[in-house]
């Protein structure tokens, strides 16, 4: 009996381990917020009545995330706790009666939108921002300040009667309109969309490039002011003061005198929410006091003197109409049910996507059933069930295409996947097109002002079937295209003219060999003078290139066979579009690094990393990506963090600083 509970404890919470990783590191979640935290709940009844099998480590007393080694490490003067959960006014009045029973006195909340996104931690040291850090694992975190200084919403100088110094903590979230904007970007690149605003906001402050961050454009709000003295006597106070110094604070906070006051404002923004321009998961209840709530104190993961309040994801009952099906660019086939429109969290549903054939199996979906559909964290919404009740037994069950319903070709599905393909590459609308889109994109020609709809157009009016095709172009052609006028016929022309001058190993990208991405293409290029060497190498040649493993290598050889592809290759040959190594890509300085690996840590000073790796290779040297036995040396900047100690512990790797490595180059700085 008790081995079935510890098995079951250690189950859930190696599950939630991975879950908190899903969502933390990766910002990628495959399980509902609500999901999370049931199966969180349930552990943390668990442990409750077998407190022999505590552990300090479980997720229910520990924050979720962790730091990443791309940053360096910060400790948290003071600790970044999580919030407890509760999703109904009963679990509230609990707690309520929780705070007043160890008070004993009159109590005020101060109620606040829970803004979704991720948390930040800033230090102000004389009015000047000095370092932000992500919350990591509560103790530790991730310091990415270059990151947060493009966030035009954080002051970098205060103003009016502020601290000498204290942190700010509050969220990093993304509005709905900018993450539209962002999707809509990725798409014209050919790129898969983000899942949703809270996802996108978190991984964009893990970029490591501060220039792209700042394009994402995201916003900040702040919430809770700490240090280890006070300016004022409530939370609400705080709040004004941290305003009068510059912070974007809520504006929708309110003091609330009673627990009523506060129910009634989490049922206006149940409803209210869907009008505000970005995701709140929640509302978050905090009591005024700050004496109050240095009494209450802390649980080992949340304040006692908070909590949140969950929204449950909305769900709604509709009528299947269809299941239509799309032809992604990749020739994946998506599954589609198209709904009897209804309203569902503030907006009209019409769709909701089904993913693959598994999940219309595990529906066991039916022709015109009557189905839940939920909006989780996701874009589009979800079917999460049907409602046998209303099933017409006369309807039969939904039966998966068989082909592709762009161009007819026979459907397959690759083992250990559940997705079906269309395996017609070269001649499938869509793919057709979506090639020519990657070709276009900016890691690849980089076609500038060529849109991914003026391909469709031009494929439609039958101008363009494949990249070589591009370089025929005239303005004439392009002149009588919808919406096009001169200038952007002259812009897309010279474009395409300048694209001849982009270098062997980003046409080798664009090209677009199935498992060929940008690494691969620069490993190939590293190691193949030319398109034509490339093409004589057997699939046992090519395995012997670092990373290129038996099934790039196939697709390459593949990809060279097709009679097709040989002739694009020849037209863009002769259109002088870059098929061969250019001396820049191979310019070696000394072979003075020769069999030495390097990595670089830290914030570095006297050059930027991508300068560094190319300096390395220039002078014969290898780059690594982690810290182990082979590597020669780390290369340290300013606040060097795990990697340090990780090399320092295995003892044998020459550590130096960028002055030491620029001596090592023979290269005066
Ligand atoms: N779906 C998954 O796989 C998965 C995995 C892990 C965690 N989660 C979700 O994440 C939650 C746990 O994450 P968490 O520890 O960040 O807790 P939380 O999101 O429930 O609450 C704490 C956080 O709320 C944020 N917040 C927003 N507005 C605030 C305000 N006005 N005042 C104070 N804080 C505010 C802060 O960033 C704070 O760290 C779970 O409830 C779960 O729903 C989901
Ligand atoms: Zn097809």
């Amino acid at each position: 009996m008790s081995e079935n509970i510890q098995k079951k404890i250690e189950d859930l919470r190696e599950e939630l381990h991975q879950h908190n990783y899903n969502y933390y590191t990766l910002d990628e979640p495959t399980i509902s917020d609500f999901e999370f935290d049931l199966k969180l709940k349930e552990l943390q009844e668990l442990e409750e009545k077998h407190p022999e099998f505590y552990d300090s480590n479980s997720p229910t007393s520990r924050v979720g995330g962790e730091i990443t080694k791309n940053f360096p490490t910060v400790q948290h003067q003071f600790r970044m706790y999580s919030l407890d959960n509760s999703y109904d006014f009963n679990d509230l009045e609990d707690w309520e009666k929780r705070v007043q029973k160890a008070l004993n006195e009159p109590v005020e909340f101060v109620a606040e939108l829970k803004y979704d996104g991720a948390s930040i931690s800033i230090l102000y040291e004389n009015g000047k921002l000095k370092e932000a850090v992500t919350r990591g694992d509560g103790f530790q975190g991730d310091e990415i300040t270059p990151n947060v200084k493009t966030i035009s919403e954080i002051p970098m100088q205060l103003h009016g009667d502020y601290p000498d110094r204290f942190f700010i903590r509050g969220e990093i979230y993304l509005t709905r309109k900018n993450f539209d904007k962002i999707n809509k970007r990725r798409e014209e690149e050919g790129l898969d969309p983000f899942m949703n605003p809270r996802n996108t906001a978190s991984g964009s402050l893990k970029i490591q490039d501060s220039a792209e961050v700042r394009k994402r454009g995201l916003s900040a709000v702040l919430y809770q002011y700490i240090s280890s003295e006070f300016p004022a006597k409530t939370h609400w106070e705080l709040l004004q003061k941290a305003k009068s110094w510059g912070f974007h604070i809520s504006e929708q906070a309110k003091l609330c005198k009673t627990l009523d006051e506060v129910k009634a404002f989490i049922t206006h923004w149940d409803t209210a929410r869907h009008q505000l321009g970005f995701d709140i998961d929640g509302i978050v209840i905090k009591v005024n006091d700050l004496s109050q709530q240095r009494t209450l104190g802390y649980t080992a993961k949340s304040p006692r003197w908070a909590m949140a309040y969950k929204f449950k994801a909305e769900k709604v009952e509709t009528e299947l109409e269809k299941v239509t099906y799309q032809v992604g660019r990749t020739g994946a086939i998506t599954p589609v049910a198209n709904l009897k429109p209804v309203l569902l969290a503030g907006t009209v549903v019409k769709r909701a996507s089904l993913h693959n054939e598994d999940i219309i199996k595990k529906l066991g979906l039916h022709e015109h059933d009557f189905v839940f559909v939920e909006k989780g964290g996701e874009i589009i919404p979800k079917i999460v069930g049907v409602n046998l009740e209303k099933r017409d037994p006369e309807n039969p069950e939904i039966q998966y295409i068989k082909t592709c319903p762009e161009c007819g070709t026979e459907l397959v599905k690759i083992e250990d996947q559940a997705i079906h393909f269309c395996p017609n590459e070269l001649h499938c609308p869509p793919q057709v097109v979506g090639r020519m889109i990657h070709y276009v994109s900016r890691k690849a020609l980089n076609i500038e002002n060529l849109g991914s709809e003026t391909i469709e157009q031009l494929y439609r009016e039958k101008l363009v079937e494949n990249p070589a095709d591009f370089y025929a172009l005239t303005k004439e052609q392009l002149l009588p295209l919808e919406r096009m006028a001169e200038k952007s016929a002259q812009n897309i022309i010279s474009g395409i003219e300048k694209s001849k001058e982009i270098p062997f190993e980003k046409v080798l990208y664009g090209i677009g060999i199935k498992h060929v991405g940008e690494t691969v293409a620069k490993k190939l290029a590293k190691n193949f003078e030319s398109i034509d060497e490339l093409k004589k190498a057997t699939a046992a040649e090519l395995i012997q290139v670092e990373d290129i493993g038996g099934k790039i290598a196939e697709s390459i050889v593949a990809f060279f066979e097709n009679s097709e592809n040989q002739l694009m290759i020849e037209r863009l040959k002769s259109y002088g579009v870059q098929l061969e190594k250019g001396e820049s890509t191979n310019e070696v300085l000394s072979n003075v690094l020769e069999n030495k690996t390097f990595l670089f840590t830290g914030k570095l000073s006297l050059f930027t990393r991508d300068d560094a790796e190319a300096m390395v290779e220039k002078h014969g040297g290898k780059n690594i990506s982690a810290v182990s036995k082979n590597l020669n040396y780390l290369v340290v900047g300013e606040k060097a963090g795990s990697k340090l100690k990780k090399a320092q512990d295995i003892g044998i790797i020459e550590i130096l600083d960028e002055q030491q490595f620029l001596d090592l180059l023979g290269t005066p700085s």
